[in-house]
């Protein structure tokens, strides 16, 4: 399976593209829009989210609400666009019709914590607008969207099922060892900060108001767990194969996520081995693991029990009160561009990385069990599992 987004933040729309899927996927535009809704939410998010809207077009690769088997291309329209039009016109502008416009007035105090300096370093540009565009994490919507498809694929084909929640946010941090199911899924995504413990979200809720009084952004820790993901995803036998290493590698590529543990990550670290493990035992159901420390994958190989990683986000990087920089115009210091912006998107980041973590397992499953349509995939888990089950 293969996939790409494009788009800038305030371009006319991010378009998506996923190759690879077979035909028979259930796909409506209803199914991606709420999804994308549920990006949107989250308290500490900026003014953006509260008049933007995600408009879900399909471009290709759905008929009738079912994948055709062909690439399935998906536009999410940026409802900002008219505002922009002049300033992110694809075609050149008159000089005249530029001047004067205050949404074209050139970015020379990068931000620190973005890419911008870097970026114009690498790229030669004299400001930052044609760096932030692309590196904005307007971008995750795009993600998401093909998120919704690779869900979608692995529910029907296999069965798994994918939660996130809200772990950590600032200083406040939920119980350890809360693991939410699918059915609790309602019930996260109507809670500010996708926290399921009542006492951490209204204390992740406190810090938010305290950082935004502070003129300051925070960052958290987003947990994901996936139901139903079968034994044997991925591979011990080379480092790229490993399914582990694609999840980390695949979290780690959501902006500003600067961590990824698989299941008890740095804490198993810290303790001996007899404590670091998840021993086999004989159930009823066959051969089970007595715990869930490794977060489910050992040797680079899903085990069959639930899957659970976790991606560190660190605190959003225009900090109203601003960090100082270097005017690159005059070589002066200055204080860092800012103008609207989060001041904590945790909640949001959870549910970019429920998608990441879709398609990857999206990607391993149809790398595991192939099938050019739905019912042949479904046959070839089955088997696969039956043969297990007799094993
Ligand atoms: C869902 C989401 C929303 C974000 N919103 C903002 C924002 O409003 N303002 C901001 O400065 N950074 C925001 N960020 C983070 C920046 O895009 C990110 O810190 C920046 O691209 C640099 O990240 P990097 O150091 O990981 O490359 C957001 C990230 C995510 C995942
Ligand atoms: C637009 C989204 O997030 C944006 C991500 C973002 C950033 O710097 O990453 C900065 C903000 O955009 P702006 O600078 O235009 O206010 C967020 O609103 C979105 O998530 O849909």
């Amino acid at each position: 399976m293969r996939w790409l987004t494009a788009g800038e933040s305030h371009g006319p729309a991010l378009v998506a593209t996923l190759e690879g899927l077979p035909a028979g996927v259930p796909v409506t535009t209803e199914m991606v829009a709420g999804h994308l809704a549920r990006r949107r939410l989250g308290y500490g998010r900026g003014a953006r989210m509260t008049f933007e809207q995600d408009e879900v077009t399909f471009l290709g690769g759905v008929r009738h609400g079912l994948t055709l088997g062909s690439p399935v291309a998906i536009m999410v329209g940026n409802t900002e666009w008219p505002k922009w039009q002049t300033v992110m016109a694809a075609d050149p502008v008159p000089g005249e019709e530029l001047a004067g416009l205050a949404r074209n007035a050139p970015l020379t105090r990068p931000r620190p914590g973005h890419a911008d300096l870097a970026g114009m370093q690498k790229y030669g540009f004299a400001e930052a607008r044609p760096v932030l565009e692309r590196a904005s994490a307007r971008e995750t919507a795009a993600r998401v969207a093909l998120g919704a498809v690779a869900r979608s694929y692995l529910r029907e084909t296999a069965g798994i099922e994918i939660v996130s929640h809200v772990v950590e946010l600032g200083a406040a941090r939920a119980p350890h060892g809360i693991c939410p199911t699918p059915g609790d899924v309602e019930r996260l995504d109507a809670d500010p900060v996708r926290c399921l413990d009542a006492d951490a979200s209204k204390a992740m809720v406190a810090e938010i108001d305290q950082a935004r009084r502070d003129g300051d952004t925070l960052g958290g820790v987003v947990e994901v767990l996936a139901y139903g993901v079968p034994v044997g995803l991925g591979s011990h036998v080379h480092w790229d194969r490993r399914l582990d290493a694609r999840l980390a590698a695949a979290l780690m590529g959501i902006q500003a996520i600067k961590g990824v543990e698989m299941g008890d990550g740095f804490a198993l670290a810290r303790v001996p081995g007899s404590q670091a493990h998840d021993e086999i035992v004989p159930t009823d159901e066959g051969i089970k693991r007595a715990s869930g420390r490794s977060g489910g994958t050992e040797g680079g190989l899903s085990t069959g029990e639930v899957l659970r990683v976790r991606a560190a986000m660190k605190p959003i990087a225009t900090v109203p009160r601003a960090l100082r920089t270097v005017d690159v115009t005059t070589g002066e210091a200055a204080r860092a561009h800012h103008q609207r912006s989060d001041v904590c998107a945790v909640p949001a980041a959870g549910i970019v990385a429920e998608a990441m973590v879709a398609l990857v397992l999206a990607d391993a499953v149809a790398e595991k069990f192939g099938g050019d349509s739905v019912a042949e995939t479904r046959r070839n888990v089955r088997g696969y599992l039956e043969h297990l089950a007799v094993r």
